[in-house]
């Protein structure tokens, strides 16, 4: 089926060469480098006057696009009389850069001379092909000590547009970057996006090609149907171990996340189960197979708490062969090493994995992967390998489909840098999971709920708050 292209979407994410396609077919129906240069800097310059509001201006051009975005800035600054400088890194070397240069008819100083409030990074952008060192680095890092406002055009002059990595010793740290044209991996990914307080999109009108990578936005989460009963809500059944305060934690986040029934399977006898949670002791009347062959489970949840002795691998391989929608979390995924390799691959049912980077690092090595490449890359190369969906966490959580489906969180709060969230997310990833049946929308419908609940419990929380606040959550997306 051939695809329109259609203008690029506020929450899509594009690569370096995807961003040039964009461009260059824009050009390509005969629009040119210098007007969309004009839109860019243009745009980029509405912002830089909100911030300054009055306040002297230096402008860090370097050879690129991305200098030439800085003459447009400077120059639509000071048409509208504010008061603004220009340093010349570089001479302009592209004709679209020379264009712009040309334009500006404002002072260009020396670096030494530059002073302002606010700085405006244009050294480099999406062009940025190795580290930057020696004069460039030492002009960027004193400009940005002397200006008390610094502001990113498209990223910081150091970041690698695809990886997020940086490129440049103590990248300075930005009050505002702004994206161009479309956000950049970088622009979701760490460690580049800890350089910035506040990132906004400007529009320059390119088109894109449908799919490809998106930002994670509020889910349209529905009432239970008007017939619903708990077992076609959703029978969540969690596969506990011997932790069993990760085990209630995920129990809690299942049972408030939409699905209709959590089963918690015990290994031992259980204190401090609330009154709603039905806990059922297997190995006890039934075995843990036994348990998990009821056909009214839609999702099974194993890892939180499950341990890593041999009684925990038994348990894991019973969840991996039951054939139920799975979501393997924590020690089930360091777990899922030592199973058969066809226990691990030859499954055909929905599958969750939601490793930390540690536990990413022990899952590429027992399917033999590298671990090599961006952070996308591998999440998307290891759950074409696994054939699940990965939930890549870390303060930069993406989401990778089989079948090359690709989501990034958008900035979470860093609160949730605390032991058990993640038993949080997996109970909430398995609820959705027992509700939607879809794993990669019950995976990206987990991680929004996850960082609104992080968001709505405020500051300095445990665990266990978190989880209640799954509640308000859920309202927040109804
Ligand atoms: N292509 C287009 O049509 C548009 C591009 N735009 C801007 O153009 C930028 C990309 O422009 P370019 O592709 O020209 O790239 P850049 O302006 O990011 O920089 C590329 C130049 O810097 C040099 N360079 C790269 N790394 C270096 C290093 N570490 N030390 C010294 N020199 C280095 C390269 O050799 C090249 O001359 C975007 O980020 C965006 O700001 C916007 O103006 C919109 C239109
Ligand atoms: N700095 C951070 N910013 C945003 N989210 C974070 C940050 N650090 C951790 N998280 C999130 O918190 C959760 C931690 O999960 P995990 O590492 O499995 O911890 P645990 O096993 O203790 O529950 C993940 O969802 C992760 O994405
Ligand atoms: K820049």
């Amino acid at each position: 089926m051939h695809h329109q292209p259609h203008p690029i979407a506020p929450d899509q994410v594009l690569t370096a060469a995807q961003m040039r396609d964009a461009e260059q077919r824009l050009m390509d129906a005969g629009t040119d480098v210098h007007t969309l240069m004009q839109r860019a800097g243009r745009g980029a310059a509405e912002w830089v006057w909100r911030i300054a509001s009055g306040a002297p201006v230096t402008v860090l051009c370097g050879p690129g696009n991305n200098g030439g975005d800085g003459y447009v800035i400077a120059e639509t600054l000071r048409e509208r009389g504010f008061p603004v400088q220009l340093v010349a890194a570089l001479p302009p070397a592209t004709d679209a850069a020379k264009r712009a240069a040309s334009l500006y008819s404002g002072p260009v100083v020396d670096a030494a001379e530059a002073k302002g409030t606010v700085l405006v990074d244009c050294l480099f952008g999406s062009g940025l092909n190795r580290e930057v060192t020696g004069v460039l680095r030492d002009m960027l890092h004193e400009l940005s000590a002397r200006h008390h406002r610094r502001i990113a055009i498209d990223l910081p002059s150091g970041v690698a547009t695809d990886s997020g990595e940086l490129l440049i010793d103590e990248l300075p740290h930005y009050d505002l970057c702004i994206a161009l044209g479309a956000w950049k991996p970088a622009h979701v990914l760490m460690p580049a996006m800890a350089h910035w307080r506040q990132a906004r999109l400007v529009d320059i009108g390119c088109d894109t090609e449908p799919g490809g990578a998106r930002l994670i936005g509020r889910p349209s989460i529905a009432a239970p149907a008007a017939d619903a009963h708990k077992y076609r809500r959703g029978l969540v059944a969690m596969v506990a171990g011997p932790m069993a305060g990760a085990a209630l934690l995920a129990s809690r986040s299942a049972a408030l996340g939409g699905s209709g029934y959590v089963k918690l399977l015990a290994q031992e006898p259980l204190s401090g189960a609330p009154a709603d949670l039905v806990v059922l002791r297997a190995p006890g009347a039934m075995t843990l197979p036994q348990a998990l062959s009821d056909d009214r489970i839609a999702a099974v949840l194993c890892g939180p708490g499950l341990g890593r002795d041999h009684q925990a691998r038994e348990r894991m391989e019973a969840a991996l062969n039951c054939g139920h929608p799975l979501v393997l979390d924590a020690d089930a995924l360091t777990l899922l090493q030592l199973a058969d390799r066809a226990d691990r691959t030859d499954r055909t049912g929905p599958l969750v994995l939601t490793p930390h980077e540690g536990e990413m690092a022990a899952l590429e090595k027992s399917f033999g992967l590298s671990g090599k490449g961006t952070k996308p890359c591998r999440a998307l190369c290891l759950a074409q390998s696994a054939g699940a969906v990965v939930i890549a966490k870390g303060a930069d959580t993406l989401v990778a489909s089989p079948g090359g489906a690709l989501a990034y969180a958008p900035p979470s709060p860093s609160w949730l840098s605390v032991a058990g969230t993640g038993d949080v997310l997996a109970g909430l990833t398995a609820s959705r999971l027992a509700v939607t049946g879809d794993p990669f929308r019950a995976a990206t419908e987990a991680v929004w709920l996850h960082a609104e609940a992080a968001r709505r419990t405020g500051a300095d929380f445990t665990a266990a708050m978190l989880a209640e606040s799954v509640r308000d959550a859920m309202c927040a997306a109804l």
